[in-house]
């Protein structure tokens, strides 16, 4: 048997084809325990997840955990899935199909632009497949993480390593590492908040809210909670916001250990019991809604925060679709892209597709 996949014929002229896959973390098929236990088993057996000496931690995930997590994690994906699944993955797809169109505006309407999961569906080496069969010889990955983790980032990054040993002819491939200090990510932010105030006023304090990792993988050298509390600072200084009206904040901790702290929650509950009657909560770490946002802070926070004493909780959305956002986004992959797209690529099909629109052809 041969042990490389046979190649796509040679495109002609042999010119390089350009490839951007946007990747996220994943989430499940259907908001129910079948299709949680098969989602949760390949997140949690991925050992930048959890890094517990194999032999300890299967048992207990096989044991205890995948007997009574999806069935609690169901029900709480069934109070924020959409019509159209789940909101992680509609929002991800939404902004691939966004992106296609902003980066045709920029003269790149023969850029191949596809989305895939780290967990689930679709899968990165099915993805990547596809643009080896489609001739794709180089390859931007922008894992859709600002702020780099080792679980997170470095994951997607492994995940692209496995599957290159079946490729004889290998692609160029770059990487968008982290972009937490991105200026047009940034100013994102800070206009969703500016909108938010407009319409809704403004609340005493702004939580910002980042996804938790546990203390250790900091404490080893996780450059993750400085890239947060960089997001932060640059986005309380382009809302002309003082220190002291700021929080940042980690969430959703996962298992026993002490992850980073303060935790989202308890600090909540802290502001109410201390009198501060409105709170604006966001979720800079998520460039899409998604279980953890939509449920954990817009609804258990919530109710923490008005159970607590605190009179009104302002949950503001994630980026998703925005128009600020996408435009980022269609910046920050155009630099990464950076000479791939120069002159001596000019016979390209992406370029070909250009010089006809600025004809236009
Ligand atoms: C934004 C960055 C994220 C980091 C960092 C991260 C670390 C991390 N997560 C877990 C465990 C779970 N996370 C779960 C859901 C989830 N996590 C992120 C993002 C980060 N995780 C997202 C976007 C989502 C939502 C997915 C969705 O479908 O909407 C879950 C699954 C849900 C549940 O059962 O609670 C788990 C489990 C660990 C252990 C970890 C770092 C070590
Ligand atoms: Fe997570
Ligand atoms: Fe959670």
């Amino acid at each position: 048997m041969a042990r490389y996949r046979p190649e796509p014929p040679a495109v002609e002229g042999n010119v390089p084809r350009t490839a951007v896959l946007l990747a996220n973390l994943g989430t499940p098929t259907a908001p129910t325990a079948a299709a949680l236990r098969p989602y949760l088993r390949q997140f949690l057996s991925d050992p930048r997840v959890v890094e517990i000496p194999r032999a300890l931690w299967w048992p207990i995930l096989n044991g205890f955990i995948l007997t009574t997590r999806p069935r609690k994690s169901a029900e709480k994906y069934a109070s924020v899935w959409l019509p159209e699944g789940s909101p992680l993955k509609v929002h991800t797809e939404r902004q691939a199909r966004l992106l296609t169109g902003y980066l045709g505006h920029a003269g790149l309407a023969g850029l191949h632009v596809d989305w895939a999961m780290r967990y689930g569906e679709p899968s990165i080496p099915a993805v990547l497949e596809r643009l080896r069969a489609a001739g794709c010889t180089r390859i931007l990955v922008m894992p859709l993480y600002p702020q780099y983790a080792a679980s997170t980032t470095a994951s997607v990054m492994d995940e692209v390593a496995h599957c290159l040993p079946q490729w004889r002819n290998l692609p160029e491939i770059r990487y968008v590492r982290s972009f937490h200090d991105d200026p047009g990510y940034i100013a994102a932010l800070a206009r969703s908040v500016g909108e938010h105030w407009v319409k809704h006023g403004r609340g005493d304090k702004l939580v910002l809210s980042f996804h938790g990792i546990p203390r250790r993988a900091a404490e080893l050298g996780d450059p993750y909670p400085q890239e947060c509390r960089r997001t932060a600072d640059l986005l309380a200084a382009e809302l002309g916001l003082p220190a002291d009206q700021v929080l940042l904040t980690f969430q959703s901790r996962f298992g026993r250990a002490e992850w980073l702290q303060p935790y989202t929650q308890p600090t909540l509950e802290a502001l109410a019991a201390k009198g501060l009657q409105r709170v604006d909560v966001m979720c800079p770490g998520f460039v899409a809604d998604c279980l953890e946002t939509l449920e954990e802070i817009a609804m258990e926070c919530r109710t923490a925060f008005i159970g607590a004493g605190g009179r009104q909780f302002e949950y503001i959305p994630c980026l998703n679709e925005n128009h600020p956002w996408i435009d980022a986004l269609s910046r920050i992959v155009r630099a990464h892209l950076g000479n791939w797209l120069e002159a001596p690529l000019s016979d390209t099909p992406e370029r070909r597709t250009a010089v006809a629109a600025t004809r236009g052809g």
